[in-house]
């Protein structure tokens, strides 16, 4: 093994001594038993002479058959759980063909999902749906479930092309993270359609995306279409029109778009994510579609990875924030083009508010070894670790240097020539600094980088060194109106307040108020119901202002909010939301935490497993079960 090359601690996988290069994928879907019935064709080659099996990552998976693809001779396997790694794995002997290096094999793998395994896969019943009369399903391979739906090198380190071919019933219609290449009747069942996929662009495992629904489509620009159930089609349309604006001004900074397609897909309410990255196909929540285009910088943020983590991508899921630092700066770039730099520099206060958050809340917890930019994984899930940390504290740490660099637009022919030194494969922060150094050499010996604390910024808990200078033109009216609420002593004092405070204040800068006000001791009932009275925030459409909002009642214990709470907890499966509204209400007393077990109980399997398991975990810590 390379010594430099370290280990990829969520990863059984041997990728040190044989890669998968391409991997070709037959599925049948079967809804009535929530599986995949699967061929996966693994080509493979060795890195080094001796290699005497291929190790996978595998969860759940019923393998019945592995055998050589030239040969046909069957392959011995095995399934098992090495020592010290996170999940179990498929050993397979390879033949004495494979003993030099360089040697090349085709593995056949035929297998079945397990349905109470399968975190990779959600599996809705019709009524779940807005048609209500087809089922769906839907996958989030990130970080490290692909395993439970693709026997593979489960780390971001191995990058491969795929081709595949999906069988569903005629009625619905299947979409990959890939190019489309059709569909075809079922060679000998009528009742079946074949699509075709193939991605050329070699993507790591978590990038694995499929979908499969009535799903209808709309054109919104010249190399985009909307997906998602024909109910919600124009709505969607509206909201993201201004993709292609975005791509293009993306393209500025970065260089040309790669992927051919860029299409998105809005699933139903239960996706845990604001949205992923899936290659060609970008998925997103519903939750966006908040009627006036206010939550669309998620596009910005999701096609910006096209570039930052699908083309360069984090060696390992300790470098997370190689993947969304650098996509949040980019998604922010976007903004400035679209809209304005003082229109950044707002995103950007947000975005620090909320990682102080993060970090405070992961103190609070006794995790604070979570908040590292590059935080030490061994022996950790990436799910558990996950938080926005990486996406802001990384963002801020670029836009530090770019402040020392010159200001706006000076980092953007370093990012040019970056992506352009590391695409097709992977990254880590230390070859992104070494690189940083030599592109910008002359900055460098004349000193202006000199007082940036390298290894405060990527290895200390807790907030950064520095809070880079962000324009807060577009922030003071916010941060003088939530100073006003949280000074209020007197509740007559509250008829100094009326709803033209926020008529002209943007959805971002009422976020920047509402979390000002978290900071604030809890906000009084009857101040509460005097900010419902004045601003109407029970009513609003918009997720983001109103988990906010729902957050600062559940701090005053508005016992009124929690059927609101509820309501949205059993509407919505956005982690995002649920998890930090789930965790507030059990410690709201006894009777808030009677609410929230039976909330859960009634919406486990309406979320996805590891949203479902997240929760339960806040329950369970909080006594509730
Ligand atoms: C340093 C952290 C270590 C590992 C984390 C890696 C992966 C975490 C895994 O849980 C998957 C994350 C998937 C994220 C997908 C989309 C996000 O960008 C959405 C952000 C939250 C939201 O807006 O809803
Ligand atoms: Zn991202």
């Amino acid at each position: 093994m390379d010594p430099c090359r370290r280990k990829d601690t969520c990863s059984s996988a041997n990728s040190w001594g044989v890669v998968v290069s391409h991997w070709d994928w037959e599925v049948a879907v079967d809804f009535p038993s929530k599986t995949l019935t699967c061929t996966a064709t693994l080509d493979i080659r060795t890195l080094t002479d001796g290699v005497g099996s291929l190790i996978l990552d595998c969860v759940g998976l019923v393998v019945s058959e592995v055998s050589s693809r030239e040969s046909g001779e069957s392959l011995a396997y095995q399934v098992k759980q090495l020592d010290g790694e996170l999940t179990p794995c498929l050993d397979i002997s390879l033949p004495s063909t494979c003993a030099k290096k360089g040697a090349e094999l085709g593995v056949r793998i035929s297998y079945k999902t397990d349905p109470a395994l399968c975190a990779a896969v959600q599996w809705l019943e019709p009524s779940q749906t807005m048609g209500k009369k087809h089922p769906y399903l839907y996958t989030q391979c990130q970080a490290i479930h692909a395993r439970s739906m693709l026997p593979c090198q489960d780390t971001p380190s191995v990058k491969s092309t795929f081709s595949a071919k999906v069988a569903v019933a005629c009625e619905l219609v299947a979409l990959m993270g890939a190019e489309r290449l059709g569909s075809e009747p079922h060679a000998s069942n009528p009742t079946l359609t074949v699509f075709s996929f193939r991605q050329n662009v070699p993507i790591p495992s978590y990038l694995a995306a499929l979908v499969v629904g009535a799903l209808e489509s709309k054109r919104i620009g010249p190399r985009s279409h909307v997906w998602c159930e024909k109910e919600m089609v124009e709505k969607a349309a509206w909201e993201f029109e201004e993709t292609e604006k975005m791509l293009s001004a993306a393209e500025e900074v970065v260089g040309e778009y790669l992927w051919g397609q860029y299409d998105i897909l809005v699933l139903p309410p239960s996706f845990a994510y604001g949205g992923m990255e899936n290659p060609c196909l970008t998925f997103l929540s519903p939750s966006l579609l908040a009627g006036d285009r206010s939550l669309a910088n998620v596009i910005a943020h999701e096609l910006s990875h096209s570039w930052t983590g699908n083309l360069v991508t984090n060696e390992n899921w300790e470098e997370f924030w190689m993947n969304e630092g650098f996509t949040t700066f980019l998604e922010r770039r976007i903004a400035a083009k679209v809209f304005n730099e003082k229109e950044r520099h707002l995103q950007a206060s947000v975005g620090w508010n909320q990682m102080e958050d993060a970090i405070r809340s992961f103190e609070k917890q006794g995790k604070a070894h979570y908040t590292p930019l590059v935080p030490e994984l061994k022996g950790l899930h990436p799910d558990d670790v996950f938080s926005c940390i990486p996406y802001e504290k990384g963002s801020s740490f670029l836009f530090f240097l770019e402040t020392l660099l010159g200001g706006p637009g000076t980092l953007d022919g370093f990012l040019k020539a970056y992506i352009a030194k590391f695409r097709y494969g992977t990254v880590t922060t230390e070859q992104w600094k070494q690189f940083l150094l030599e592109y910008f050499h002359k900055e460098v010996s004349n000193g202006v980088l000199e007082e940036v604390e390298w290894e405060k910024w990527i290895r200390e808990p807790g907030m950064p060194p520095l809070k880079p200078m962000f324009d807060t033109t577009l922030a003071d009216a916010s941060l003088a109106l939530a100073e006003k609420w949280a000074a209020v002593q007197d509740i007559s004092s509250t008829s100094q307040f009326s709803s033209d405070d926020i008529t002209n204040m943007s959805s971002l800068a009422l976020q920047y108020f509402l979390d000002v006000l978290k900071t604030k001791p809890p906000l009084s009932v009857q101040v509460l119901e005097a900010m419902e009275k004045t601003y109407s925030f029970n009513r609003t459409e918009n997720a983001e202002i109103k988990y906010r909002w729902l957050r600062l009642c559940l701090r005053g214990r508005w016992s009124a909010s929690y059927p609101l709470v509820i309501e949205l907890l059993s509407k919505q499966g956005r982690m995002k939301y649920i998890v930090p509204l789930y965790r507030e209400l059990c410690e709201c007393g006894e009777e808030a935490k009677a609410m929230a077990t039976a909330t859960f109980t009634a919406n486990e399997h309406f979320y996805q497993m590891m949203a479902a398991k997240k929760i339960s975990d806040i329950l369970k810590s909080s006594g509730c079960f």
